[in-house]
This record gives structure tokens, C-alpha cells and sequence, in this order.
């Protein structure tokens, strides 16, 4: 036991680079990491937060303890007065999902987005104290994606002044939202709206679901949950439910008409914004989901890393701090260091994307109260494609962390199985990754045609006003070296996503119409999307670099981090860099030495590196993924938990085994 807690302080002592600075660094800021930290800690020892084995809790039992943690949270949040930013932190490290997440992330924003400044007084208050819990209601049965295809109404009644919701097919049922099933009384409900016999397509509506005196649903409503998901905890302490209105009736001001409105007299009457901005709760979460990747991956990770440390196998006897012989620490293996640092490298470049997108966000909010609606299409293209290409990466680099740990980390304890569970769904919510792909794809296709009507592409898009270069430009490595170089690994990448895009334009030209094109290429604009986004990720990491990064040997390891994320892309994706004559096989080859001589460099930093992320054993949850590396005694003592051991003779012994073994006996001596 000893021996182990010792290994990984020695692991520690190599690190070649200030923790406590890089900690900061990942937060975000001095003060992020501040708060952050003292929330955590304070979770960490609240009983009332303990985390119980949800994989062997029922249905019931779960989902009655993420409600108990829930009403729990808001106790604390009200007891100790926490500000907005402390209470997520607080909720964030709970890390239970419940209905909270909806209402807090969806079914408050979409109030914000979507309500005219006398409706959000009216409705803000009541969701902010909690006296109303909301969900978001847009997907149905038998529409997901396709936002434009729903078949909800909402026909406006112009005698009494009301809208009319109703489900007019098994098709039209609420299916998914979150709290839905058994919480929510209020929901944003998407539906067509109708008035004077026209059909002006999707809007959204207040809709109360539930009496907040008993509970039960109101006339015209059905309500229920969509039953077990995947995994065994995960999403199964959510009631995602379905829904169906039979004419419920709802006051005309509760449709949300920031975009749009219809008068007394049922006239409909656009306003000056764009009808996006009806979705502009979908934009705001999607950042969020990117920033979430992060810490998914990374709390992965921070478990297969320290575990690797651990975990020895094989190999010639090496000796310990003590001169006795052990085997080989499994992080040694190059096969191990090549599955498990571009994960790592893919945590830290998630997270600075994610913060950069925080930004965009934040700007574009700031430009849509000035009416500057001009980067709205590069916000959605941006969250749609980094939400897709960060939550795909993620939910496979999670199921390589969980393999990275061999046996052990098919456990419960190891804490991965339900980490995956919890996080993988977040490739299909918030937009199917492949639908949002095929947005920037279309946004891509766009940007490309206007080039020849002289229009300058900004932001993200800009490297496109280079398209003459980068069509015809050689990369420079001559030597595994030269690939250290940011700006040559840039125009690499820069040249791969433009001549991908080029190529689909110029395909895009053969076909009768632009919808046939689409349909036939859209395997290829998907991978000239992810060449896009994936070069993003690159550019937002390389400027990261360029900004005052402090702290003893802090940059050295982002800037090692940064070559092998970048590297690695290459090498996962030579296929196009090669077709597309970005790079030469003999500059590809380069790359590869390149890789492998950083993750050398990074091996001696990693179990620092995972530190920085700061998580507490409680959030991480995981037996393997501890701290102090004590992993064997504690995966013997959660092995006695489980409800099996409770007893030494199992339930079901004199019923089944008894009478086997007894039969077979007899049948023996016969
Ligand atoms: C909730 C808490 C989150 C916190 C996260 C943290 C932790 C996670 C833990 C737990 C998470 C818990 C719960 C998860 C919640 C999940 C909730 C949901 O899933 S809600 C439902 C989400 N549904 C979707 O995302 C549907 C996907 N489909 C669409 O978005 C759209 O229909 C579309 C495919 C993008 C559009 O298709 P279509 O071609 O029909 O386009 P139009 O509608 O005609 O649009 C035309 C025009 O508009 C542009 N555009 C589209 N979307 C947007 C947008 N959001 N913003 C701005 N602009 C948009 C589009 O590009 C077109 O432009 P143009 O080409 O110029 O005409
Ligand atoms: C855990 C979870 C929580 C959720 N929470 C909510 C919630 O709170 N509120 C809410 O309203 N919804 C919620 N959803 C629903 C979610 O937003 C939808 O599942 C999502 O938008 C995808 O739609 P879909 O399920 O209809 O998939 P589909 O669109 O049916 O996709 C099925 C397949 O078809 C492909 N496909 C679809 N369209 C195209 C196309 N045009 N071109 C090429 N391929 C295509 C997809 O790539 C996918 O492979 C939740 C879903 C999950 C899993």
C-alpha cells in the first residue's frame, strides 16, 4: 500500500513545470480557479453530497436521490447565499443530473433568448426562485433534427385570445426533454403556430404542464417518462418524458415573442430580429457542451493516467525506491503513451476552445442587444461544428481511457462505465453530430461562394481569403524538427480544410440542383467540416500559446501538449493530408518521428499534468483515478460493498443451487 502512494509522489517529483500555476491556466483564471477550488472542497465534504453506488441503485432509488441532491443544492445555495457563478460551480460538482440542468440550462436561456423584456419580469423571477420548474420541449417522437418537420400547433383563438397547443398525431408527442417526465410544471414548448388559417412555422410557447398545487397534470395533458436509458446510472437519474396536449389553452402573452407576435386581431408581425434567434437557446448550450467535452475527457483521463502510473506488467525487473524488483509501470509501454497523451493533449485543447468560444458567445450577445446581428451564421457554424467534433472526440476518448485500463476499468468503481453512459448522448443531444456537421458544411459551401463576389471572409473563415495560396502552397519540413514550427503546422492544416471545401464546391457544380449535390456529398462535406473545425482547435491552441502564459515551465508543456495534439491529427487523418497534397508521405513520416519523440518529452509530466485538472477524489469517482494511487486496497473494499457480498450464501441458493447440485449428486450415484 505504501509502496503505491509513494510511486505516484515520485511521479509528482518529475514534474518539470509549476502545478499550482497550471492549475490556473486550465480554470481559466486566478479567480476561476479560486472559486472553483473552494466549491469543490466544499462539496467534497458534505455528506449530504456523498456519492452513493448509483449502478446498483434502482430506478426509483435514483431518481428519488438525484431529486433529495437537488433540493439539497438549492438549500445550500439559499443557506450560504452562494452567487450565480459559485451555485453552478456548486451544481457542477454535485454531479448528479437531474431536472436543475434543464431549467438552469435551457429553459431559463430560452426565456432570456426568446421573451420580450415584459414577459421575462413576469416569468425570470419565478424560475430563478424556483417557484416554477421548467423543461424544453422541442423534440417529438417522431422529429428530432428536423426542427422544421415538428407538428405540435398552436392556433391562435382570436374569440378568447388564446392559443390553442395541440398534438394532433402519436408523431407530435413531446419525447426527451428533460424533467418532463415527473418535475417540471412549466415548459417552452415548440410548436407551429397557426392564425387566420396560416401556418408560419415553429415558435415557441410558455405551457403550463403541471398544478402547482398537487402536481398533477393539467386538462388536456399526458405526461410521463420515456423509461430506462442506457448505463445504469448516467441519464437514468433524469425523467426525460414524453408529452401530448389534448386543446389546452393557453393566454396569447405566453407565446414568446421576442422574434415575432401575433396581435389581438391574430395578425402575425415579424420584428427586425432573425427568426434564428429562436433558437438561440440551442447556440448557448452548445458552447457549454463544448466546455463540458473537456472536462469529460480530462476527468477520463486524470483516471487512465494515474491508473497507467500504477498498474505494472511484465517487462525487464526494474527496481523501486526501495532496490526491490517490479515490473513495468503500464504508462511506459509506447503503445500505452501513444492511446493515452493525445487524449490529454485533446483535453487542454478543448478547453481552450471552449473558453475561446465562450468569448464568441459573449460577444455575440453584446452585438445582438446593438441589434448586430453580422456574426450570428459564424456563432452557429462555430457552436454546431466545435460541439460535434469535441463531444465525438470526447465519448471515444472516454471509451479508450475506460480500455486503457484494462479489466479494472470495466468496473463500476473505476468510475468510467458511467461516465461514458452519462456523456456519451451528448453526440445526438443538442443537435446529432453529423446534422450539425452538414450545418457547417452549408455554412462552408457559402463562405466559399461568396469569395467570388469579393466578399472578405471573417473570423473563423478568414484564412479562406488565402485560397490561392493555400491551394497551391508546399508545406516546408525537411527535417522532424521543422514541425515544431506553428505557423508551418497552421498552413498545413489551413491548406487541408481549404482544398477539402474547394474540392466539395467544385463537385457541388455537377449536379442538376445544390439539394441533389448535398445529399450525394455529403459524406465529403462532413469531412471538409471536421478538417474546418478540427483546424480551429489548432489555431485557438497555437494563439493560446501566444498570449503571457506564466509559471515555471507552464508553456513549455502547453506548447509539447499543442505539437501532439496537432501531430497526432495529422497522423490520425493522413489519408487527406496526403490526397489533398497538404503534405509530402516523407513529411508525413517526419511528423510521426516528431510525435514520438514529444511524448518522451511530455512522459515525465503527465501525472502533473492530470493534477492541474484539480479535481477532488469525489468528483472524479473513480477507485483508479485516485489521488494518492492506493488502488488495489480500495478496489478490494468497494468489491465488498456490492450488494451480492452482503451475504456469504446468496439469496437463491436453496431455490437454484441447492437442488442443481443436490440432483447432480444423485444422479452421480445412480
Ligand atoms: C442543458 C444543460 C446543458 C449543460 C451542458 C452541460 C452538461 C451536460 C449534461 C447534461 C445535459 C443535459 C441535458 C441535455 C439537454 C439536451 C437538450 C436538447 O437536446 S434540446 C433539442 C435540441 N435539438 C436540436 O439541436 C435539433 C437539431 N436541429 C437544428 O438545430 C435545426 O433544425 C437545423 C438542423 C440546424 C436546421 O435545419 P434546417 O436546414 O431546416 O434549417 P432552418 O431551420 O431552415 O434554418 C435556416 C437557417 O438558419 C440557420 N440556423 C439553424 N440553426 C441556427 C441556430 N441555432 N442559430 C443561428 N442560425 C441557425 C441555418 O444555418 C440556416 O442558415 P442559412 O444557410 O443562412 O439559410
Ligand atoms: C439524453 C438526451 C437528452 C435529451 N434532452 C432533450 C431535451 O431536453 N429537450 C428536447 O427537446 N430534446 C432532447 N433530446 C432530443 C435530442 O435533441 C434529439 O435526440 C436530437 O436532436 C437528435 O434527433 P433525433 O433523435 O430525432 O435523431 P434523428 O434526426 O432521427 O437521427 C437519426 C440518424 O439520422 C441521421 N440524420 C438525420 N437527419 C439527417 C440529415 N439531414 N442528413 C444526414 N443524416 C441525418 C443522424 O445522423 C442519425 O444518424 C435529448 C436526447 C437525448 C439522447
Amino acid at each position: 500500500m505504501e509502496r503505491i502512494m509513494d510511486h505516484l509522489a515520485h511521479e509528482r517529483s518529475k514534474a518539470q513545470f509549476s502545478v499550482e500555476e497550471m492549475k490556473i491556466i486550465w480554470a481559466g483564471s486566478l479567480h476561476a480557479f479560486q472559486v472553483s477550488d473552494r466549491i469543490a472542497r466544499l462539496v467534497a465534504s458534505d455528506p449530504g453530497f456523498r456519492k452513493d453506488n448509483r449502478a446498483v441503485l434502482s430506478r426509483k432509488e435514483l431518481f428519488k436521490s438525484a431529486l433529495r441532491k437537488a433540493a439539497y443544492v438549492w438549500k445550500r445555495i439559499n443557506e450560504l447565499a452562494l452567487s450565480e457563478e459559485e451555485a453552478s460551480w456548486l451544481r457542477f460538482y454535485v454531479d448528479e443530473l437531474a431536472y436543475a440542468y434543464i431549467h438552469w440550462g435551457m429553459f431559463v436561456p430560452a426565456i432570456k433568448g426568446s421573451a420580450t423584456e415584459e414577459q421575462q419580469q413576469k416569468w425570470l423571477p419565478l424560475a430563478n426562485n424556483m417557484q416554477i420548474i421548467g423543461t424544453y420541449a422541442q423534440t417529438e417522437l417522431g422529429h428530432g433534427s428536423n426542427v422544421r418537420g415538428l407538428e405540435t400547433t398552436a392556433t391562435f383563438d382570436q374569440e378568447t385570445d388564446e392559443f390553442i397547443i395541440h398534438s394532433p398525431t402519436l408523431t407530435s408527442s413531446k419525447w426527451w426533454p428533460g424533467g418532463l417526465g415527473k418535475v417540471a410544471t412549466h415548459a417552452v414548448v415548440y410548436a407551429r403556430l397557426i392564425t387566420d388559417g396560416q401556418d408560419y412555422g415553429v415558435h415557441g410557447f410558455l405551457v403550463q404542464i403541471r398544478s402547482l398545487d398537487d402536481h398533477f397534470p393539467l386538462p388536456g395533458v399526458t405526461v410521463g417518462d420515456i423509461g430506462m436509458k442506457f448505463g445504469s446510472g448516467a441519464f437514468n437519474s433524469i425523467d426525460n418524458g414524453f408529452l401530448r396536449f389534448n386543446h389546452v389553452r393557453i393566454p396569447r402573452n405566453q407565446m414568446l415573442m421576442k422574434v415575432s407576435r401575433v396581435t389581438r386581431q391574430g395578425k402575425y408581425v415579424e420584428s427586425n430580429v432573425p427568426k434564428q434567434l429562436l433558437y438561440g437557446a440551442m447556440v448557448y448550450v452548445r458552447q457549454i457542451i463544448v466546455a463540458d467535452a473537456s472536462i469529460a475527457l480530462s476527468r477520463a483521463v486524470c483516471i487512465a493516467t494515474r491508473y497507467s502510473a500504477v498498474r505494472r506488467q511484465f517487462g525487464p525487473p526494474h527496481e523501486d525506491e526501495n532496490g526491490k524488483g517490479v515490473e513495468t509501470q503500464v504508462i511506459d509501454y509506447k503503445t500505452q503513451q501513444s492511446r493515452l497523451f493525445p487524449l490529454l493533449a485533446s483535453a487542454y485543447a478543448f478547453r481552450f476552445v471552449g473558453e475561446w468560444l465562450k468569448w464568441l458567445y459573449t460577444d455575440l450577445i453584446q452585438k445582438l442587444e446593438a441589434n448586430d446581428f453580422s456574426t450570428l451564421p459564424e456563432a452557429h457554424a462555430c457552436t454546431a461544428g466545435l460541439k460535434s467534433l469535441t463531444t465525438s472526440a470526447a465519448a471515444d476518448g472516454i471509451k479508450e481511457c475506460w480500455k486503457l485500463c484494462g479489466g479494472h476499468g470495466y468496473l463500476s468503481s473505476s468510475g468510467l462505465p458511467e461516465l461514458y453512459a452519462a456523456f456519451v448522448p451528448a453526440c445526438t443531444y443538442e443537435g446529432d453530430n453529423i446534422v450539425l456537421l452538414l450545418q457547417v458544411s452549408r455554412f462552408l459551401m457559402k463562405t466559399i461562394s461568396q469569395l467570388q463576389t469579393g466578399k472578405k471572409p471573417i473570423g473563423t473563415t478568414a484564412y479562406m481569403a488565402h485560397v490561392e495560396h493555400l491551394i497551391q502552397c508546399r508545406c516546408t519540413v525537411q527535417k522532424a524538427e521543422d514541425w515544431l514550427n506553428p505557423s508551418v503546422i497552421l498552413e498545413a492544416f489551413e491548406a487541408r480544410a481549404i482544398r477539402l471545401s474547394v474540392a466539395c464546391a467544385e463537385n457541388l457544380t455537377k449536379f442538376a440542383t445544390p439539394l441533389q449535390g448535398f445529399s450525394e456529398l455529403s459524406p465529403d462535406l462532413v469531412e471538409a467540416a471536421v478538417a474546418h473545425c478540427q483546424l480551429i482547435v489548432v489555431s485557438k491552441f497555437i494563439e493560446k500559446l501566444q498570449q503571457n502564459i506564466e509559471g515555471n515551465g507552464v508553456k513549455q508543456q502547453l506548447e509539447t501538449l499543442c505539437n501532439i495534439y496537432c501531430l497526432n491529427l495529422i497522423h490520425k487523418h493522413l489519408g487527406d493530408f496526403l490526397s489533398t497534397g497538404s503534405i509530402s508521405p516523407k513529411q508525413a513520416s517526419l511528423a510521426s518521428d516528431q510525435l514520438r519523440s514529444r511524448y518522451s518529452k511530455l512522459r515525465s509530466n503527465v501525472i502533473a499534468l492530470v493534477d492541474a485538472f484539480n479535481y477532488t477524489d469525489h468528483f472524479l469517482g473513480s477507485v483508479l483515478g485516485r489521488y494518492d494511487g492506493n488502488v488495489y486496497p480500495k478496489l478490494y473494499e468497494e468489491a465488498w460493498k456490492d450488494p451480492l457480498n452482503d451475504s456469504i450464501v446468496p439469496d437463491g441458493y436453496h431455490e437454484y443451487i441447492q437442488p442443481l447440485l443436490k440432483q447432480q449428486l444423485q444422479n452421480a450415484r445412480l
